[in-house]
């Protein structure tokens, strides 16, 4: 277009203006659609075509605001720079303005600023089009588009010197966030610069985009920081080359490296060259629950757990692996969790008036203060049990598991595999990857052995040499693991007797038997009847749904004359049947089982076969092994019995054959 040409359409554009201004009137289209669309809102605005802008104020609240909030005024400080350089004496200026026309920055010269200012181009000035009419800014931020604005084109006169090329800025979310423009002198102008405002836009929005992902990965990247430094597991980033590039807090702690030690360092060097997870690494095969043992800087062994996940890239390649490390201790306390080895009874929940019970549970509580084993002995039902979990919870161990181990009822082949664990393929139907022992789980805590007097005597040996060096190992294996416990064993056999019998080691009787308790029988300490009766009647009131309150004189009688051959157990299983039998508030004779009723006592059903207790103990215990198919843990909590005495009563009443 030459010279003369843009002169004369610029003549008709004015008599275009002019008559528009008047009429209202847009004959033929000599401006573009959107001037067009402008003018006409403009128009309908009642915005006035000779106004001198002077209602235009600086709003610098809202310019500072915006500033301080923006760090879009920074990103695009670098492409303004650049406009700038290139119109620099050309008579434009570059300006930014928010997504609702808002000055925020302009670049130019001193004196074309200055210049500008007189139509009150300057920061914290908003450019609206409903502020002032049509003009490259407002309009752009209404018709959403790059667009240039000519002399008579804006539809306020005092603008008809000027011409701007304005374009839109989106962010990536496809929201318009600003303006970026280059206003000038009219006859400076140049139809390229909306060309040029366009490109530059491209750019900032590339920025921007890169912008937010950048701070997306930041932010994801910090939760991931947050969620890891939370865990109580270990957990480790390892990157194909085999380099430690994130490792949390709790993993520093479990391979014995101080806080950020492991970034930057070779997995091979840490864990060693055949760790399972350097395979891993290479075969890109993840694996679950293998233990390790790794050496600190002060030679002490530090055994773990862990898992390894690989990640793969799409392309299908291992780009790194995922560790998870967890302390073997913290692992068993787990398992002890779950499976219920925790001791539940303390020395308040032992109920006596004995003298003799409270001089033993005083010495009890000071064995417990020690670390020497303990050996309790007393007829089945005394509460012997009820005494270990009672020190356990006193002593030191407290805090580490409860193991209970019956010697008399793992079968013989396997109680060396129970006690000290075995390794991977360390007989036919191993499980893979080994199991820990007992020992071995009850570290840190105590070790309860029930029934020691029936601990096969091949088996002793290797008992009394964990007792002498506290380490085991597991069969199968070379790794000596060391263990602190407590021991505490326990036996209803004269164990003595038993030396002398051939049948129990006098070197392991006497290291078991460094310290001792003696629990007397309930026929020997009547006088805690009345408060065991009363304990217990409280005990079942509510799960039987009884109402007796108290206990006839006569019913008292039979307590206190029968001998008592299952001890408080057995008191406590008879209250319980009692309160099924009674009806009213007090219990009497005829609600006692048959058994312990002496012989002269009225019969109860006259004409009736009556069962005698063993029976009806025999068929009560069957009946809840079939119930809960012979899960001996589940049938004996709920029989409310010990496992150990369980297992007697199976032998006693011969129930295996039950089973043929
Ligand atoms: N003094 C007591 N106060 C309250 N309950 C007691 C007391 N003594 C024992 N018991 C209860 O008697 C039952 C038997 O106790 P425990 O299992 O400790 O005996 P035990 O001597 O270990 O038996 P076994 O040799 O048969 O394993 C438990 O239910 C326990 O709660």
């Amino acid at each position: 277009m030459t010279g003369s040409l843009l002169e004369r359409r610029a003549i008709r554009i004015k008599q275009a203006w002019e008559k528009f201004i008047k009429t209202g009137i847009l004959e033929n289209y000599v401006v573009s659609l959107s001037i067009g669309r402008s003018w006409k809102r403009c128009f309908e605005k009642n915005i006035n075509p000779y106004g001198h802008l002077e209602h235009l104020n600086v709003n610098s609240g809202a310019l500072c605001k915006q500033k301080v909030n923006n760090n879009f005024v920074l990103s695009t400080a670098p492409f303004m720079d650049n406009i700038y350089n290139f119109v620099k004496g050309s008579g434009f200026i570059v300006i930014l303005t928010n997504n609702e026309g808002l000055i925020l920055k302009t670049y130019g010269d001193p004196v074309i600023r200055q210049k500008m200012r007189s139509i009150s181009m300057e920061e914290g000035i908003c450019w609206a089009e409903s502020n002032i009419g049509t003009n490259a800014i407002g309009t752009c931020i209404i018709e959403k588009k790059a667009l240039q604005v000519n002399a008579t084109e804006h539809y306020c006169k005092i603008l008809h010197d000027i011409s701007g090329s304005a374009a839109p800025i989106f962010n990536p979310r496809g929201n318009l966030v600003g303006v970026l423009a280059l206003i000038g002198i009219y006859r400076d102008s140049h139809l390229h610069t909306l060309g040029m405002m366009v490109a530059a836009v491209k750019a900032i929005e590339n920025q921007l985009s890169y912008q937010e992902a950048q701070a997306g990965l930041i932010e994801a990247n910090k939760y991931a920081g947050t969620i890891m430094g939370t865990m109580s597991e270990g957990v480790l980033l390892i990157n194909r080359e085999g380099i430690i590039k994130q490792i949390n807090k709790a993993g520093c702690g479990i391979l014995g490296l101080r806080p950020g030690e492991g970034h930057g360092r070779s997995a091979q060097k840490v864990f060693g060259e055949n760790s399972p997870l350097v395979a891993a690494l290479k075969d890109g095969a993840g694996y679950n629950e293998r233990e390790m043992t790794l050496n600190s800087k002060e030679g002490e062994p530090l055994r773990f757990s862990s898992n390894a996940m690989p990640i793969i890239d799409e392309s299908g390649e291992i780009s790194g692996i995922v560790v998870t490390i967890r302390e073997i201790k913290s692992v068993h306390r787990l398992v002890n969790r779950i499976v219920g080895a925790e001791a539940s009874f303390n020395f308040e929940n032992i109920i006596t008036g004995n003298n003799k019970l409270l001089a033993i549970i005083d010495k009890a509580k000071r064995m417990a203060k020690s670390h020497s084993n303990i050996l309790i002995l007393g007829e089945s039902g005394t509460g012997k049990e009820m005494f270990a979990q009672s020190i356990h919870n006193y002593s030191e161990y407290s805090q580490g598991p409860f193991i209970v181990i019956n010697c008399g009822a793992i079968p013989r082949d396997l109680v060396e595999s129970e006690l000290f664990g075995y390794e991977d393929g360390a007989f036919t139907g191993a499980k893979k990857g080994g199991r820990p022992g007992k020992f071995e789980l009850a570290n840190g805590g105590t070790i309860f052995m029930d029934e020691i007097g029936d601990l096969p005597i091949e088996l002793q040996p290797a008992l009394l040499r964990v007792l002498q060096q506290r380490q085991v190992t597991r069969v199968g294996g070379s790794k000596v693991i060391p263990v602190n416990i407590r021991v505490i064993s326990a036996t209803h056999k004269d164990l003595y007797q038993e030396v002398q019998k051939g049948n129990f080691r006098l070197d392991l009787f006497y290291r078991l038997n460094v310290l001792n308790i003696k629990l007397p029988n309930l026929r020997d300490r009547k006088d805690d009847m009345a408060p065991l009766v009363d304990y217990f009647i409280g005990k079942f009131r509510i799960r039987t749904g009884s109402g007796v309150e108290k206990v006839s004189p006569k019913t008292y009688e039979i307590f206190y004359n029968y001998h008592w051959p299952g001890n408080i157990r057995e008191l406590e299983n008879v209250i319980e049947q009692a309160l099924h039998a009674a009806r009213g508030d007090t219990l009497e004779p005829e609600h006692l089982p048959e058994n312990i009723l002496p012989k002269t006592a009225p019969q109860k059903e006259a004409g009736k076969e009556q069962m005698s207790y063993s029976d009806h103990e025999a068929q009560i215990i069957k009946e809840a092994l079939v119930k809960f198919n012979w899960n001996i843990s589940l049938t004996a909590k709920n029989l409310r019995i010990g496992r150990s005495t369980l297992y007697r009563k199976i032998k006693a009443y011969n129930l295996m054959s039950s089973l043929f």
